[in-house]
């Protein structure tokens, strides 16, 4: 399966950044694998533009439920689309926490986005206390459940596992911990979308770097990464994209 490697820019970057992504288009031309940069709303146009016509697509990090309305400061699926944006990072671990984002909220923005013509990257991942309890795959397990869109495929959604004490910590699950989790939504996909379910690509993230990815994409149900830290300087996510490809 071709891997798909996607940086969060979370809420980082002016215009000034946007260098990152010419110089990336130089140093990842031909990479087997599917890149995309999500950058904060306020610069999705201008790095669409840049791109164009390059192997690099631009995502955003949220979008509405809805496509249009008296929503103060929201942004809809179809606005994004028109920016540029050909993916959207939906249910982030730093969303559902901080905005209650339920898995009922992300099917549905999920399910906008979709129609809307984008394809999602929905994330779903366990806590620390929850990992030390024992019920990180009840967790993440009902997490993708909740969170599907209507007509979930593989051309519109992709599952990015980000156990939440992984990101921005340096610290990384075992790479057994990474295959019990993985193998667990492979089999959860399946259960919903049937055959299409094996060809939904599931990602990684949390603390992924030069260092640590190659070991990462060694995992047979990882494919991909969805990296934040490391994705803001071209020279450290282009090492990441070269060790997936
Ligand atoms: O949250 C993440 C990507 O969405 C991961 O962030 P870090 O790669 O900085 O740990």
């Amino acid at each position: 399966m071709r891997k798909l490697i996607a940086g969060n820019w979370k809420m980082n970057g002016l215009a000034s950044s946007l260098e990152e992504i010419e110089t990336l288009k130089g140093l990842t031309g031909g990479a087997a694998c599917d890149i995309v940069v999500c950058p904060p709303f306020t610069l999705i146009e201008k790095a669409a533009q840049q791109a164009r016509g390059s192997h690099i697509a631009i995502g955003a990090q949220d979008c509405h439920t809805k496509t249009s309305g008296a929503f103060t400061s929201d942004i809809s699926a179809a606005m994004l689309c028109e920016a540029g944006a050909r993916f959207v990072i939906l249910g982030h671990s730093e969303r559902r926490a901080v905005y209650h984002e339920t898995n009922m909220i992300v099917a549905r923005k999920a399910t906008a986005a979709q129609e809307a013509g984008l394809a999602s990257i929905i994330c779903v991942g366990e806590t620390r206390a929850e990992r030390d309890e024992g019920i990180a795959l009840d967790v993440v397990r009902r997490q993708l459940r909740g969170s599907l869109p209507i007509a979930a495929a593989s051309a519109n959604t992709a599952i990015a596992y980000e156990p939440v004490w992984a990101i921005g910590t340096g610290l990384v699950p075992t790479i057994d911990q990474i295959d019990e989790v993985h193998r667990s939504l492979r089999q959860i996909l399946e259960q919903e979308l049937g055959q299409e379910g094996r060809l939904v690509r599931i990602l990684y993230g949390g603390s992924v770097k030069s260092s640590n990815a190659s070991s990462i994409f060694d995992v047979p149900d990882v494919n991909g990464a969805l990296v934040g830290g490391a994705s803001l300087k071209a020279s450290d996510f282009a090492e990441i994209i070269s060790a997936a490809a």
